[in-house]
């Protein structure tokens, strides 16, 4: 017999898979979509000891690694924060991530988050 497979997310992870998208638009060209390689930044692995992107905070949320927003939020701010160690301010990785970090402190809040018309909040 065929066993079904349980698909059914917790409101968390429904939150968080709907907080993510909200972010992915924020990054049109796709910087911040999967892990940087040291092919395309050079010595990125040695100074960067905590890699973070959207794929890697997807894997998570499906794996129901996230236990608040909160936890959700410190990867957001890793992500933005390794793009504003490795990259100088006048690159558009550095300013893509201090515009990102921003967005993320505003929308993060719990006012913002109740206020999300979301059926399973
Ligand atoms: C130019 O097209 C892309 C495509 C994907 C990228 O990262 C996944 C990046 C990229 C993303 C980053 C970051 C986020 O630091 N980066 C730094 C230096 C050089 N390239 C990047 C650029």
């Amino acid at each position: 017999c065929r066993v079904k497979k349980k698909s059914s997310k917790t409101p968390l992870q429904l939150l968080l898979q709907y907080l993510l998208k909200i972010f992915q638009k924020r990054d049109p060209n796709q910087f911040f979509a999967w892990p940087v390689s040291d092919v395309i930044a050079p010595g990125y692995s040695s100074i960067i000891q905590h890699p973070m992107d959207f794929s890697t905070m997807k894997k998570k949320i499906d794996n129901k690694d996230y236990l608040s927003v909160m936890d959700f939020k410190m990867d957001l701010k890793l992500m933005c924060d390794n793009a504003m160690t490795y990259n100088r301010p006048d690159t558009v990785y550095y300013k893509a991530a201090k515009k990102m970090w921003h967005a993320g402190l505003k929308l993060l809040t719990k006012d913002q988050i109740l206020g999300l018309n979301l059926p399973y909040l």
